[in-house]
């Protein structure tokens, strides 16, 4: 009698398939191995999910398992555990999650080739060597930091923002030579500790006490206020037990400062993963982390899944941030992941943020995480002071007050930095003719193409469509073509024009496509040579400029009034944040926020009281209306090539599930308000439930229904548990 297997096979179903394990395999199934299948006409890498199976099938109409890809499992079982309660959680097939758990060069046959890094170190003859020349700026800071950190890979120097023609001469020159891979578990302490502050140490107390079992905390600490060093204390302690460390950022490329404070705290020890990896890179660190090698794993949502052989603390940064979601396919939430993880691993989980998630203040509300709060600035930073600038019936200038410009001119006399924010990519966001009235939209989109300049092109930010940038009206041909608004580009060339002789640098997705670019601007930044930034909120993102002084909000209204329950949140949070940027060492900061709407509740409640009281003011109105995080939520969206055909089809889910009363209510099919998107009719139905099972309940009917309903062909539809966008 042959063994059957369980298989989480890469498919649309949402099930796993059983097999036979033919005896010519010689060897026993165990659940996390690799084997390749027959599925159909094809042959698929699946992973073992049960084992000594029974089933009714007679065994003649069964299929066999073809090969076995390992001889070990590849996927440890509590990672197999955690993938078959996220496709139940998320309702998502199990195939597709158990494959999104695997590093890429492991979902294929072919046998995974890791591929070791090549380190550098500085040679010994260094002092013997000419001196680099003065001019010779970054060279000089890379050799300071290879210096400091002992052995750095080139990798590592790249995410650090050193290109190769930075590098190389280094290496031609002899400066530096060829070091074998830096030892493991000399995890300790080049870089110099501060002294913790009275709020930082009873975080850390708080933190190491629970060190062996679960325990959530909410970390609520100003901006600057030193959450990081708690974390690296936290993990100082973890690393004494022998343990591992998960830290979760929301995007490595942006923050490469927080990338080298850990390199520099445990030289060694830390493994990136994130998608700016090769897959045999990845691959690497993924081993180095399974096989205990390294202890610390510093990575983004996807590094969730990474297996660990001793967990013993996981850390969620800026928990608050929506990049922990994933959008698409499997929607899952790596922050809400990294606490069921902690519960499986018996381990504390720190979430921490400066303008926490209502969901994780509803649960400090309700006892179920723990509250540690750093209401200080560290290091004798105070906290930045905040202006609202009424600009109504003010002339702009690209968008930019009389007032803002003043205070940026005084910032630069002073020898300080600027930093000037709008959340708007390109030159402008909307192109118009000015005598037809005529407007740029969108072919394939209900939505205006943005203006940029540079590139001379017309872009739909929804659909990524592009086309040359017009001078003439394709309507009327008339050159009267105006430009509605400002875009981070344009408030750039407006500032070059106010400050010829100062150096502006834009940050945004458009500046900092290429590898290692961020990295690069930072560095710049980091001289302290009096300069101005503009961006988007990429400059939000836990960034550490010590000479930035003045932070200037050019546009916050949007945001605040928008639809969405959850755009307050956001906005507020955004807001918050950039602030937080000002004045975070030893000179004090000044915020200025532009606005139509100075008095606004919520505008003045953040500005006048902080982020805490606006929460909770928020999370108040949600109580009222039992809103999310209150209630329970998901979302089953369709497109299809009509919206007759996306809300039909939803309409008839809709249909086999109870009628609204009052624990449960469904909502819709509702067309999206951007309804067209890539040529494609977007609606949802939005479910809401007073506990979670019934929600539950509810979705696993509708999944049911969706699955066997006869559907027009192209039409897709997709469910969104927990979701932080209704549509
Ligand atoms: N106890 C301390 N004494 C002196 N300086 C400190 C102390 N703790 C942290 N710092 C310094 O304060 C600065 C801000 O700290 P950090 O970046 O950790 O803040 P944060 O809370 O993570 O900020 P944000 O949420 O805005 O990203 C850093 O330069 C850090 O080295
Ligand atoms: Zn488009």
């Amino acid at each position: 009698m042959s063994k059957l297997v369980t298989i989480a096979v890469p498919c649309p179903l949402r099930r796993g398939f059983d097999y036979l394990w033919p005896d010519t395999l010689q060897l026993d199934p165990e659940i996390g191995m690799r084997v390749t299948i027959p599925f159909g006409p094809r042959r698929l890498v699946g992973v073992i999910i049960a084992t000594n199976v029974s089933n009714d099938i007679p065994s003649h109409k069964m299929k066999a398992v073809l090969k076995v890809l390992d001889t070990r499992p590849t996927l440890p079982p509590d990672l197999v555990e955690l993938g078959c309660w996220g496709a139940e959680y998320y309702h998502h097939p199990i195939g597709d999650c158990i494959q999104q758990m695997l590093p890429v060069t492991l979902r294929k046959a072919e046998q995974a080739k890791e591929r070791p890094a090549q380190y550098w170190q500085c040679s010994d003859q260094i002092h013997t060597l000419p001196p680099l020349s003065t001019r010779a700026h970054k060279q000089h800071s890379l050799l300071a930091i290879v210096q400091q950190s002992g052995q750095l890979s080139r990798r590592q120097i790249k995410d650090l923002g050193y290109s190769n023609n930075i590098l190389n001469p280094l290496i031609d020159g002899g400066y530096l030579c060829k070091a074998d891979a830096p030892s493991a578990n000399t995890a300790h302490l080049q870089a110099e500790k501060p002294t913790l502050n009275r709020g930082q140490e009873a975080a850390v107390d708080a933190i190491t006490a629970t060190l062996g079992r679960f325990e959530r905390f909410l970390l609520d600490g100003v901006t600057g206020s030193g959450k990081t060093e708690v974390y690296l204390r936290a993990i100082e302690s973890c690393l004494a037990r022998g343990e591992q460390v998960l830290v979760l950022i929301p995007e490595i490329g942006l923050t490469p400062q927080t990338l080298q404070r850990f390199e520099q705290r445990f030289p060694a020890n830390v493994s990136t993963l994130h998608s700016g990896l090769s897959d045999g890179e990845r691959l690497h660190n993924w081993q180095k982390i399974q096989s205990d090698e390294h202890k610390i794993v510093l990575g983004t949502r996807s590094a969730v899944f990474t297996p660990f052989n001793k967990l013993g603390l996981i850390i969620v940064d800026e928990e608050h941030d929506a990049s922990y979601k994933q959008q698409d396919g499997w929607r899952y939430s790596a922050r809400d992941i990294a606490v069921k993880r902690g519960s499986d691993h018996h381990c504390p989980v720190v979430l921490g943020s400066a303008t926490p998630s209502l969901d994780s203040l509803h649960n400090i509300a309700q006892s179920r995480y723990r509250l540690l709060e750093l209401r200080e600035r560290a290091g004798g930073a105070s906290a930045p002071s905040i202006r609202l600038l009424d600009i109504r019936n003010e002339p702009l200038d690209d968008g930019l007050s009389k007032s803002l410009l003043d205070a940026t001119t005084r910032t630069v006399n002073a020898g300080n930095q600027a930093l000037v924010f709008l959340n708007r990519r390109g030159f402008s966001p909307q192109l118009q003719c000015h005598s037809c009235g005529w407007l740029a939209n969108c072919q394939a989109c209900d939505a205006k193409m943005t203006v940029h300049f540079g590139r001379r092109e017309l872009r739909c930010h929804h659909c990524d469509a592009s086309e040359p940038l017009p001078t003439i009206c394709p309507q009327c041909h008339n050159h009267q073509l105006i430009y509605q608004g400002p875009g981070t580009e344009r408030l750039e060339l407006s500032l070059r024009r106010h400050f010829p002789d100062v150096p502006i640098y834009r940050i945004d997705r458009d500046t900092t496509s290429a590898k290692g670019s961020m990295q690069s601007l930072v560095n710049d930044i980091r001289t302290g040579e009096p300069c101005i930034l503009v961006g988007t909120q990429m400059l939000a993102k836990g960034h550490h400029f010590p000479d930035v002084t003045l932070v200037g909000i050019v546009d916050i209204d949007g945001g605040l009034f928008s639809a969405d329950f959850r755009g307050p949140e956001r906005s507020g949070q955004l807001l918050i944040q950039v602030a937080g940027r000002a004045g975070r060492a030893d000179k004090p900061g000044t915020v200025y926020i532009q606005t139509h709407c100075p008095d606004h509740p919520a505008l003045q409640a953040l500005v006048n009281s902080g982020y805490q009281p606006f929460a909770q003011q928020l999370l108040a109105e949600r109580r009222l209306f039992s809103l999310p995080p209150i209630s329970f939520s998901a979302v089953i969206r369709a497109d299809a090539t009509s919206l007759q055909g996306a809300e039909d089809f939803l309409e008839q889910i809709k249909a086999a599930l109870p009628l609204g009363d009052t624990q449960w209510s469904i909502v819709g099919p509702l067309p999206a308000p951007m309804t067209r998107k890539a040529g494609r009719f977007r609606a949802a139905l939005i479910l809401q439930a007073e506990r979670r099972s019934l929600l539950h309940t509810q979705l696993h009917t509708a999944c049911h229904i969706g699955d066997q309903l006869n559907k027009p062909q192209n039409l897709r539809w997709s469910v969104d548990v927990d979701p932080i966008d209704l549509f």
